[in-house]
């Protein structure tokens, strides 16, 4: 009898609650190939003085990140990452960006040989020769291979069994077949692209085009505005990739994980959200008041990317390709004010292509 696959979550936010109640329905149906528990590793704190672990294990909801929904109660919350990985070969990365190398950490040593990971993740790094996915880091901190799973993915409306897509970006087929088989619902369709970077970067550069996209609504911009504004967000991510991952497929820009997903975000997201507040109060609240006043612990990753993206920029000495990202991040870092956001930044990208002779 072949061993039963394993599924352990890390990371237990709005997105990774509504991965755990899809995982978790799923491999409940098909336990001849798994095993029916699934653990998730909460980032623990207190809710109303209880523990969120005790909350989620007794009450099967994650009242603090998405409050509403009911987990599937084979969805074992557990505080010690390395116990929640424990006997797990498909490992689900699910948790704000910032915290990855910190959680990696902790799992060296502990992971089960033979196991391969997945992140959904939406951000990059950076290093000395430029960017660094988080695939990369996650595959190289823990010696697994890891895919990744981007899309237009509104955690709250998957959560209510919209009708959503996601794509896998892969090298591995048959773990991108394993991987489509606990993440697809009827309302959740997963598609593959063997192109890793390209479906990673475009998760993570969207999510400073959203920031564009807020500060659009904030200023009061119309529609037409709004839509150039997507459109030179997406010639930059288009640009980016095609810089520093020569291999990036033009196809994965038409994915659920393209420009699905900067269109969602652009309109429904946080990041968004979050600018537009900014905007409004003409900047004088910072990103990191706002992110405490509007999202009850949920992070932004789109502030985060912006400086990092930057940090690439300026030392390749690439920043004149790039107006659309650095506008964002003067405004976000560098007090620019965003009443300036559409001075220059559409002379600029248009010089930078469409002119007539
Ligand atoms: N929410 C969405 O709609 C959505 C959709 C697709 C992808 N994503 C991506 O998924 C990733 C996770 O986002 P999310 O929405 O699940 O999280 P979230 O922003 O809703 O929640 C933040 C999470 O970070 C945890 N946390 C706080 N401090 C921490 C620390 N020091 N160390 C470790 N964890 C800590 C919190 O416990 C919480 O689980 C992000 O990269 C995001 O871009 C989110
Ligand atoms: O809420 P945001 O801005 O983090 O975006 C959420 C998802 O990434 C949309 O697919």
């Amino acid at each position: 009898m072949t061993e039963k696959h394993k599924v352990a979550i890390l990371g237990s936010g709005n997105w990774g609650s509504t991965v755990a109640k899809i995982v978790g329905s799923n491999v409940k149906t098909k336990t001849e190939s798994f095993d029916p528990e699934v653990r998730v590793w909460v980032y623990e704190e207190l809710v109303d003085g209880r523990k969120l672990t005790e909350i989620i294990n007794s009450d099967h909801e994650n009242v603090k990140y998405l409050p509403g929904k009911k987990l599937p109660e084979n969805v074992v919350a557990v505080p010690d990452p390395i116990e929640a990985v424990a006997g797990a070969d498909i490992l689900v990365f699910v948790l704000p960006h910032q915290f990855v190398r910190g959680l990696c950490a902790k799992l060296r040593g502990n992971v089960r040989e033979g196991a391969f990971a997945v992140s959904l993740i939406k951000g990059v790094e950076f290093d000395e020769n430029g960017i660094v996915l988080i695939s990369d880091v996650i595959s190289k901190e823990l010696g697994v291979e890891c895919s990744v799973l981007m899309g237009a993915n509104i955690a709250n409306e998957i959560a209510d069994e919209q009708f959503s897509e996601a794509t896998i970006g892969y090298k591995n087929a048959a773990h991108a077949k394993l991987l489509q088989i606990i993440f697809q619902k009827p309302y959740f369709r997963i598609a593959g692209a063997p192109d890793i970077p390209g479906v990673e970067i475009c998760g993570a550069l969207k999510n400073v085009v959203a920031l564009g996209a807020g500060f659009c609504d904030g200023l009061g911009y119309g529609n037409n505005t709004k839509a150039a504004v997507i459109r030179f967000g997406l010639l930059e991510m288009v640009r980016f990739a095609k810089k520093f991952f020569k291999n990036v497929q033009y196809t994965t820009f038409l994915q659920s994980s393209g420009v699905a997903d900067l269109i969602t975000t652009c309109y429904g997201g946080r990041n968004r959200k979050c600018a537009e507040a900014f905007a409004r109060a003409g900047g004088r609240k910072s990103f990191e008041e706002l992110e405490v006043e509007l999202l009850n612990g949920q992070k932004l990753q789109g502030t985060l990317t912006a400086k990092e993206v930057h940090e690439v920029l300026q030392r390749q000495k690439l920043m004149k390709e790039f107006p659309f990202f650095e506008v964002i991040y003067d405004i976000v870092y560098e007090g620019r004010p965003v009443e300036q956001f559409l001075q220059e930044l559409s002379e600029k990208e248009l010089s930078l292509e469409g002119n007539i002779e």
